[in-house]
């Protein structure tokens, strides 16, 4: 199969390596024509030490690339799928399968990637979510993973599910888009929050209740917005959660640290030199809640911290002295 691979960060790069490993003919598509040279001419994405790519790739920073492709994989930042999806409508055929691995909500529009993608290419072609626990630098090393393939669309969402699966890539498929992609949007939120602990000091049980109840109030927007709940405990939902609360490969993690320990939010975003989803994500999560009159408590705490400068220590002791409830007494996996 001919693939285009839009998005040459350590995601993009990482899965157009499986795809070509698994013997597809892959092009790593770059936004900036520096990036594409310097990984033609070295083979090595900074962001993947030690790792060499295939020779098979091939580089470009033109987005004509797609033109004759089966499948195309978007894997921009979240703030770049619009205009490169836009990019590329008019090359595409309604047999070209849209791939989506970007993770995070439009600001402004708070759509999801998915509903993204089918706008700006005209609704022509299916877009499936590939999602789950996979951080780039482990799959670029051929580190066991599983992820999932989420499309309405089953016979979409199982041809991608055939194009990446092999032994150490193994793919699930599943019908809930809406509920993968809104696992994956505020696992990055909660994670900055974890991370904002640890960076305080504080240790695993304050990590443990945030991702516990972060998962809780994530299904209860999912669940709102058309998800199904058992996708919360899935690789998107719980899986990502976990690895993303939990690994110093995780961009939004290791922010959430440096601003814990009093980092200005901004320069805490530069420092980690790879895009911090959860930082945009957070703004659009608290207005899809609103809009569906859903109480997120850890993303409108995550929300004062990032953009209104509250100090985290004032705000996790007044997310503890919140109202005491039931533990089940909403909505819950
Ligand atoms: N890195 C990882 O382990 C994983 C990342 N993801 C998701 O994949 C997406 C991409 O993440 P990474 O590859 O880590 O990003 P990255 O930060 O490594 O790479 C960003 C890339 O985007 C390009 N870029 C910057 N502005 C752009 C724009 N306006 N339009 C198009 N491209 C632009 C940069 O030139 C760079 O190549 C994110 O949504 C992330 O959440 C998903 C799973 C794993
Ligand atoms: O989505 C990811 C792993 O599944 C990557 O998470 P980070 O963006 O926090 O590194």
């Amino acid at each position: 199969m001919k693939i285009a691979v839009l998005g040459s960060g350590g995601w993009g790069t990482a899965l157009a390596m499986l795809l070509a490993e698994n013997g597809h003919t892959v092009t790593l598509w770059s936004y900036l024509e520096e990036e594409s040279r310097r990984l033609q001419q070295t083979r090595e994405n900074p962001l993947l030490p030690g790792v060499t790519l295939p020779e098979s790739l091939s580089y470009t920073w033109d987005l004509s690339c797609v033109r004759g492709c089966g499948v195309v994989v978007m894997a921009t930042p979240s703030f770049g799928v619009r205009s490169t999806a836009e990019g590329i409508r008019g090359m595409l055929t309604p047999e070209t399968i849209l791939v989506s691995v970007s993770k995070g909500i439009e600001k402004g529009s708070s759509l999801r990637m998915t509903e993204i993608i089918r706008q700006a290419t005209g609704d022509l072609c299916p877009v499936v979510a590939l999602s789950g626990p996979s951080h780039a630098e482990e799959v670029a090393r051929r580190v066991p993973t599983a992820v999932v393939s989420a499309c309405p669309d089953q016979a979409a969402a199982e041809t991608v599910q055939d194009l990446f699966l092999n032994d150490r890539f193994r793919v699930y498929s599943s019908s809930d888009v809406v509920g993968v992609e809104l696992g994956a949007a505020l696992k990055n939120v909660m994670a900055l929050c974890t991370g904002c602990c640890t960076g305080m000091g504080y240790g695993d049980n304050t990590k443990a209740m945030l991702m516990t109840r972060g998962l809780a109030e994530t299904a209860r927007l999912g669940v709102a917005l058309g998800g199904r709940r058992e996708t919360f405990a899935g690789l998107a939902g719980m899986g990502d959660l976990i690895v993303t609360c939990t690994s110093m490969n995780s961009r939004n993690y290791r922010a959430g640290i440096l601003i814990g320990q009093g980092m200005p939010v901004q320069q805490a975003i530069q420092e980690i030199g790879a895009v911090v989803e959860g930082y945009y994500a957070v703004d659009s999560a608290r207005e899809l809640a609103k809009r569906a009159g859903v109480e997120m408590p850890i993303t409108q705490a995550a929300y004062q911290v990032l953009y209104e400068g509250r100090d985290p220590k004032t705000v996790l002791q007044e997310l503890m002295r919140r109202e005491k409830r039931h533990e089940m007494e909403e909505t819950w996996i």
